[in-house]
């Protein structure tokens, strides 16, 4: 990771959940490092642990789950931290936008009431101010009547002016902190690019951090500094954007590779075969070994660690360009 000072620290978090009355693993060894200001793009496929990462962060995971390792937040450990301290941390200093609007607000009351109740009962806001602040933020969002919108309710606005007003909510206590889960994925294609467009804007305005997830290599790549590709509940890949097209771990490139955006004029598109595995569904060696075109002996048998490798991080016993000290098999985890 970056050697500047972390706002978010995620230090070899090992998540348990149980499901079928059998406890399983759903991230194993997971670090992540978001420096204030910057952003970093999670990316993988369906079931690789994007969003269970981001609900670990926040203390919002099933009854049941066990946390091992640890989340730092601006050098507070958040799981160490009493309960009602980290809903203090999640009210005030890490706000999070998901996929589905709808899903996350209360379709009988108005958007004012929406927008406003935070700022009145748990910070003593009046409703006057208040509502002027957010209809001030409904404007920096692109929603230009705002003070007619406070009084519609959920349902009389598109899905695209809805994720507007749950940007807004997740900008009125000035967080330092955006987790965005999947936050174009239920829009239609042009609404997608002006959601994305303002959250892009705010952020960088107001000097916000922000891990944002994604099933889009692409998009991640052109609103964020950094990648995290995911895999299995692991972290396999760790680089600037810039450098996608010098990624080391074959998944990238796979991933690369089936993106017709990404993968370079007149290049054919590769699906990547076989389906992706859950973090419990892994054997002894590289979760990705089943797919791998370029798998040997060494990867269905030794689970690789994410180590140094070309402009970030890797762990693949075999990466695109080859580790000049001794072979990384040599050096894999004992923890697989
Ligand atoms: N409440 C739960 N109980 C048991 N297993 C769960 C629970 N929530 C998620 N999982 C499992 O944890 C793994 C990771 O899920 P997660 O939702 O984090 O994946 P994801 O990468 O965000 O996928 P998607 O892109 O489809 O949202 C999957 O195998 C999933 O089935």
């Amino acid at each position: 990771m970056t050697g500047t000072h972390a706002l978010l620290e995620v230090k070899n978090l090992h998540v348990t959940l149980t499901g079928d009355r059998r406890r399983r693993t759903v991230l194993h060894r997971v670090d992540l490092a978001i420096p204030a200001g910057a952003a970093l793009g999670l990316v993988g496929e369906s079931g690789s642990g994007k969003s269970l990462t981001a609900r670990t962060v926040l203390g919002l995971l099933p009854q049941g789950a066990r946390v091992e390792g640890e989340v730092r937040f601006d050098g507070r450990s958040l799981t160490a931290m009493a309960p009602a301290a980290l809903r203090g941390i999640r009210s005030h200093e890490i706000a999070m936008v998901f996929q589905d609007p709808r899903a996350h607000i209360n379709p009988v009351r108005t958007i004012g009431d929406f927008l406003t109740e935070g700022l009145v009962t748990t910070r003593g806001v009046r409703r006057a101010v208040a509502e002027a602040r957010a209809a001030a933020l409904l404007g920096e969002v692109g929603i230009a009547d705002g003070a007619r919108r406070l009084r519609q309710r959920p349902s009389e606005l598109s899905g695209g002016l809805l994720q507007r007003v749950m940007i807004a909510a997740a900008l009125l206590t000035e967080p330092r902190l955006l987790l965005a889960d999947e936050p174009t994925t239920a829009l239609d294609v042009t609404t997608q690019a002006e959601v994305m467009a303002i959250i892009d804007e705010t952020r960088l305005q107001r000097g916000l951090a922000m891990l944002f997830i994604t099933h889009d290599l692409a998009l991640a790549a052109a609103v964020c500094d950094r990648i995290a590709v995911m895999y299995a509940g692991s972290v396999v890949e760790e680089l600037p954007s810039g450098h996608l097209s010098d990624a080391e771990h074959p998944y990238t490139r796979a991933l690369m590779a089936s993106r017709p955006d990404l993968g370079g004029p007149g290049k054919k598109l590769t699906a990547i075969k076989g389906r992706p595995l859950s973090a419990f569904e892994t054997g002894p060696g590289c979760a990705f070994a089943p797919r791998c075109p370029d798998a040997r002996d060494t990867c269905t048998t030794q689970h690789p660690a994410l180590l140094p490798a070309g402009s970030g991080q890797a762990a693949c016993h075999f990466p695109h360009h080859p580790r000049a000290a001794a072979g990384a098999a040599e050096r894999s985890t004992s923890d697989a």
